[in-house]
């Protein structure tokens, strides 16, 4: 590119910058103005409410005052907030203004229109477009679109143009540092040196690089079921961060409905990820959505229960502790078994629901069969969950009838006698001076005095704690007998289970079969407000959790995205499987599968190497980094093994930014960490960790999923550790979370899936046996 050309951008570029900086000044006075106006009504508002209220003559008053200065704060504050955010956008401009420049000219027009895209718009004060944010229909012609006739998709329908330049900026603080026309969706030139970065402890956003595939799964707004198989380190997490992004700002300009980040839930493989991936979406101007891990979800919905969690059950996988018999979990998760469950709620009779005696102070309230009477006197015509809700309201009638009766007994009115002017104000609340006369109001407070001892009952009665899940769910267990179990097998696992429940643990397996027969007999467990839905790492739920995550969250559009090869826990299932059972399950309308299949994570040295640790590994497209190659340390004692990893940890962590040590399991993990711990800073992560700290981590394997090091080294990858194919996808993860470097060492022969990979794509260093 000649030099002439970049004068005249870096011209452009300086009267944008210009642009900048004067709203910069003009937003700084404002952020000022409206933090004084915000200050003032706080005040105000907080003198009013200090103001005694307990004179209740003045109190109506002065509510109806407080009413109106709250609002008046809410809207001062919003108003700040909006000029703080707008700054933000600003100031992030002035680092880089954008990255791309299209020329566009419809065939109607002479010239072509330029259009810069960068993070966010930018218009001057005549409300021309300096800068497009990269979400604008327009802008996908960037990303998209190679040269010549392209179209791109606006509200009013698909659009065709031609494109005849597309250029690429790394520009920095006001300065060019790079420029170049390309082809291409995206130049591999400017990957290469965002990819050749050092990791930060928090993941960037990928707005200026985004390749085409990555595109098409981040403007996808017309799939409700959309799949993504991608390969270790293409993008996908990247992907679904973008793809948020872009939903709200896109029902920003849409005028049916608007999107909030919390109508978006993503379901995250565990709490170290949340954190990594956090700065994101603020870095797009945008708040997080919801997110949370099975275990969370599981053990928020079964209160009372320790739930197995995933890590639990790969430890005790690991281990060979686990008890449970591989056909019955097949079984439990596959959809069978949620049609089982399904038929089995339907056609429920009377009897064979099972209910919980309700008690007040250990004295009972109702009893189950009081309960149970109610169930059967309803009218057979109704469904299951009709009759249990009219069941409900009935106990809730009763409720108030013993509530009215209760409020005529001597204890009340005592109580009521005992209670001082204070607290018998704060009884009746808004509701003071409201009265015909005292006499009502008398016979108000006693019914409140009796509710509050009551509150329980009507709690119990409120979450359905009248239905004895437990129990129904055994009772599930013994009614089913699935074809593809042994008897006896599942037999055995319907007295593990009950054992369970008396130390209220609860197996990972039966968590969600539990919650879906609440569920379909007491029809709650429904949240409609969530537009959608975000798997990560989704080769590590059972199509059973995904058909509960469809029930629950039934009015959510689902994105789902994962690695079959990373799988850990589950058994491979082939994409296109996944989706035609998903999509059958789902009843979706429009069912997408989009695969990636380019690395961006990895060098290329490690990328091949992955590659060769699968048996089909040859679909996966390494990007064209280069760096050194893996290195395989192999030692023939634990002692020797341990020491060598220590050296090598004390290495790579002077050179390099982050580094950690994977090992296959907790135990592993531990004893690294006790022999690294007085040598080097060293932390030893669990999954109840939020933060990655600095210095050198150690963690297992699927503590690691999602997450990313500059230095990897594998601990211990021997045959004894590993022993056959069952070990494919821990080491496909384990390798696939290096950067730049990745280290391996062995106690004694590596793995088989290890030493079938040529020997080019890695250097080993032996010492020599002891004898
Ligand atoms: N288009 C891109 N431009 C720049 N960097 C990218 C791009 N796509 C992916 N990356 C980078 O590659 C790395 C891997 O991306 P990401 O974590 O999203 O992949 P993933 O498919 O979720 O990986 P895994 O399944 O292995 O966890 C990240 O550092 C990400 O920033």
């Amino acid at each position: 590119m000649n030099n002439d050309e970049q004068q005249l951008e870096q011209q452009r570029l300086d009267q944008v910058m210009t642009e900048i900086t004067r709203q910069q000044k003009e937003g700084q006075q404002q952020l000022t103005r409206a933090h004084e106006e915000t200050s003032a009504v706080q005040k105000n508002y907080a003198d009013n409410a200090s103001v005694n209220t307990f004179e209740i003559d003045d109190a109506m008053e002065t509510n109806a005052q407080l009413q109106q200065q709250r609002q008046l704060v809410y809207l001062a504050v919003t108003n700040e907030t909006t000029i703080g955010q707008q700054l933000d956008q600003l100031d992030q401009l002035h680092k880089s203004a954008y990255f791309g420049r299209i020329d566009i000219k419809d065939t109607d027009e002479d010239h072509p229109d330029t259009l810069y895209i960068g993070t966010f718009s930018l218009t001057d004060a005549n409300q021309n477009f300096l800068i497009y944010d990269w979400r604008a229909p327009i802008a996908s012609v960037y990303y998209n679109g190679t040269l010549g006739s392209v179209n791109y998709s606006t509200p009013a329908g698909r659009q065709t143009t031609n494109l005849t330049k597309k250029r690429q900026f790394t520009i920095k603080n006001g300065q060019i540092i790079n420029m170049f026309d390309t082809n291409e969706t995206v130049g591999d030139e400017m990957l290469q040196a965002v990819l050749g970065q050092q990791n930060d402890a928090v993941m960037q956003n990928i707005v200026a690089t985004i390749q085409k595939e990555q595109n098409d799964i981040i403007r996808d707004t017309t799939s409700d079921l959309l799949v993504v198989q991608g390969v270790a380190g293409s993008g996908k997490t990247s992907a679904i961060l973008q793809r948020i992004a872009y939903l709200l700002y896109h029902s920003r300009t849409a005028t049916e409905h608007t999107l909030q980040a919390d109508q978006m839930v993503l379901f995250s493989p565990n709490r170290l990820f949340s954190h990594y991936i956090s700065e994101v979406l603020p870095s797009l101007g945008e708040r997080n959505m919801r997110q949370v891990t099975l275990a969370d979800f599981l053990t928020q919905r079964l209160q009372g229960l320790n739930v197995e969690t995933l890590f639990e059950r790969y430890e005790a996988d690991a281990a060979q502790t686990n008890s449970l018999f591989p056909d019955v979990r097949d079984y439990l998760e596959s959809p069978a078994s949620v049609n089982d469950l399904s038929t089995y709620c339907q056609n429920l009779t009377p009897a064979e629901l099972r209910f919980n005696d309700v008690l007040l102070d250990g004295r009972l309230f109702f009893t189950k069969e009081t309960i149970a009477a109610i169930y059967a006197s309803q009218p057979d015509t109704m469904g299951t969950p009709a009759k249990f809700l009219a069941t409900k309201n009935t106990l809730i009638k009763q409720l108030k009838a013993r509530i009215r009766s209760e409020a005529k007994a001597d204890w009340v009115n005592e109580a009521l006698d005992n209670l001082d002017t204070e607290h018998y104000h704060n009884l009746l609340g808004k509701r003071l001076g409201t009265f015909k006369n005292v006499d009502a109001e008398l016979k108000y407070a006693a019914r409140l005095i009796v509710r509050r001892q009551f509150e329980p009952i009507y709690d119990a009665l409120f979450n359905n704690y009248f239905l004895d899940i437990y129990r129904q769910y055994d009772h599930f267990l013994q009614q089913v007998h699935p074809q593809s179990v042994d008897a006896e097998h599942w037999a055995m696992h319907e007295q593990d289970f009950d054992t369970d429940i008396e130390y209220h643990r609860l197996g990972l397996v039966d968590a969600v079969p539990l919650l879906f027969i609440r569920d379909l007999i007491t029809g709650g467990g429904q949240n409609r407000s969530i537009a959608y839905l975000f798997i990560d790492e989704m080769q590590d739920y059972s199509l059973t959790q995904m058909c509960y995550f469809k029930h629950a969250f039934p009015k959510a559009k689902f994105t789902l995205l994962g690695d079959s090869e990373q799988a850990l826990f589950n058994r491979l299932q082939t994409p296109t499987d996944l989706l035609n059972h998903l999509a059958s399950a789902f009843s979706a309308k429009h069912p997408n599968l989009i695969t990636l299949n380019r690395s961006y994570r990895s060098t290329k040295p490690i990328t091949e190497f992955a590659k060769g640790l699968l048996p089909n590994g040859d679909q996966i497209q390494a990007f064209n980094r280069p760096g050194d190659l893996p290195r395989i340390f192999m030692r023939y004692n634990e002692t020797d093994t341990l020491a060598v990893t220590r050296q090598l940890a004390q290495r790579e962590v002077a050179q390099s930014g982050t580094v950690a040590v994977l090992t296959k399991d907790l135990t592993a993990a531990r004893i690294v960490y006790r022999e690294l711990h007085s040598h080097v800073n060293v932390t030893l992560l669990n999954d109840t960790d939020r933060t990655l700290p600095s210095g050198v981590v150690v963690l297992p394997v699927y503590l690691a999923k999602g997450l990313e090091f500059d230095s990897v080294i594998a601990y211990d990858v021997s045959q004894q550790n590993y022993p056959d194919d069952s070990a494919i996808g821990a080491l496909y993860t384990i390798a696939s979370r290096a950067m730049h470097h990745l280290i391996l060492v062995s106690n004694g022969p590596v793995s088989p899936v290890i030493s079938t990979i040529q020997s080019q794509l890695m250097m080993i260093e032996h010492v020599v046996k002891e004898s």
